[in-house]
């Protein structure tokens, strides 16, 4: 079925006002978040169970999720998980509530984490740290479409710094349109659009933030891995080849989630695939593999990336982490999602009001993949519902968006 754009509770077709912008919910039929717990969520399950040769107990408790997923209610984790009783506080108003009930953002995050304890993933079994996502992965990362894209890094090897970071900022920003997860109902779409399909762009604030040879750190927070987190990559190498960083912290999840997130094992995939490739992907990949070394790159993964919480209810250990930081990059749309507050806020509330709180500086390179949006102009609100396009949730669109150490008045 169609999804289309979630409406107010009024079934008026624009979000409320910030001050009382409503929760995103599952519950309206028809919506995007209805779609994605309705279909995404059961293809998802088949095609894990399809993916790998598992036994009954697997097939049993596949089963048990995708049956509570439709009909039943939220059920606690098993007391023997380790992470029990810190589920049992970020789910105690959701448990015996549908799933459609429970807010959009906490009732994905809960599901994936079902979803790996279905297939032994947290177990002591054969099954432990088996990634149930891993073959979709690295179908991807092995795919002839990265041959091409790493291919494509040749010609701009001799391109002026500048427009190559263009270019390579632009890659990372598309990048986000491939997400496996997405695929699981809306079909392949291919990255790389027309800046005309940037709704905001603040790159030009972006690089001020960032002028060459200052020797600052950078936090990277990662969305998906293969053919997004590999122009990740990419613009990493830029940033620290021209010393507009001199480190790099690269947020990873600490485990699968979200179908195609990157953890750490798929940082070292799509290194080995640029180290391996030849000409300046290779190149690259040797430069990253060294800066791993020397610590000028370094990996992440706090748990709090897999938490079922917006970013405002960070721990304080990662909110002095991007305080020290002269600038977070936040990738993807769950990162938009969590910075923002998945709200129906009206869409021109100022994105430097909504990330007030955030520690330091901060920038969102997204792909448009679910309903929340803040920070757009009134013009080009007009334009993108004038042009009847399902612009907010087809991955069409993108968005650059920028707060300073400051923050901005639009
Ligand atoms: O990989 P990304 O860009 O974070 O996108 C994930 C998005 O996919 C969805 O799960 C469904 O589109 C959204 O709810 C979520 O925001």
């Amino acid at each position: 079925m169609a999804e289309k754009t979630a409406r107010n509770s009024d079934g008026g077709p624009h979000p409320t006002p910030e001050r009382d912008a409503r929760v995103i919910l599952s519950n309206e039929p028809g919506s995007f978040a209805w779609g994605v717990l309705a279909n995404r969520h059961p293809a998802l399950i088949e095609q894990v169970r399809d993916a790998f040769p598992y036994g009954p107990r697997q097939h049993e408790a596949l089963d048990a999720l995708l049956e509570q997923n439709n009909n039943g209610v939220i059920e606690p984790l098993a007391p023997s998980e380790s992470d029990h009783e810190q589920w049992s506080v970020w789910g105690r108003e959701f448990f015996g509530r549908s799933w459609f009930d429970a807010p959009f953002l906490w009732s994905e995050s809960y599901f994936y984490r079902r979803l790996l304890s279905a297939v032994g993933y947290f177990g002591t079994g054969p099954w432990q740290g088996v990634d149930p996502f891993a073959p979709f992965k690295r179908a991807e990362l092995r795919g002839t479409a990265v041959d091409e894209e790493l291919r494509a890094l040749d010609a701009l090897a001799d391109v002026p710094a500048d427009e190559r970071a263009t270019a390579l900022l632009h890659a990372s920003v598309w990048g986000n349109r491939a997400d496996l997860g997405f695929r699981v109902t809306e079909g392949d779409v291919t990255p790389g659009a027309a800046a005309d399909d940037l709704v905001a762009d603040d790159s030009a604030q972006l690089w001020q933030l960032l002028p060459a040879g200052t020797g600052v750190t950078v936090a990277v927070v990662a969305d998906n891995a293969g053919r997004e987190l590999i122009p990740d990559l990419i613009l990493i190498d830029h940033l620290l080849l021209h010393r507009h960083a001199e480190r790099i912290v690269l947020h990873v999840k600490p485990y699968p989630y979200y179908v195609s997130d990157a953890t750490t094992a798929d940082v070292v995939d799509c290194l080995r695939r640029l180290a391996e490739a030849p000409g300046e992907a290779g190149r690259i990949g040797s430069r990253l593999w060294d800066a791993m070394a020397t610590g000028r790159l370094e990996v992440r993964a706090h748990p709090f990336f897999c938490a079922p919480l917006p970013y405002e209810e960070m721990p304080e250990d990662l909110r002095a982490e991007f305080a020290a930081a002269t600038l977070t990059i936040l990738k993807g749309d769950l990162n938009y999602r969590r910075l923002v507050g998945d709200r129906m806020w009206a869409e021109t509330t100022p994105f430097a009001d909504r990330t007030a709180y955030f520690p330091g500086a901060v920038a969102a390179l997204r792909t448009l993949k679910s309903d929340v949006i803040v920070g757009l102009e009134q013009k080009t609100l007009e334009a993108l519902e004038r042009s009847g396009a399902t612009w907010r949730t087809s991955g069409t669109h993108a968005l650059i968006q920028v707060r300073g150490e400051t923050g901005r008045s639009r």
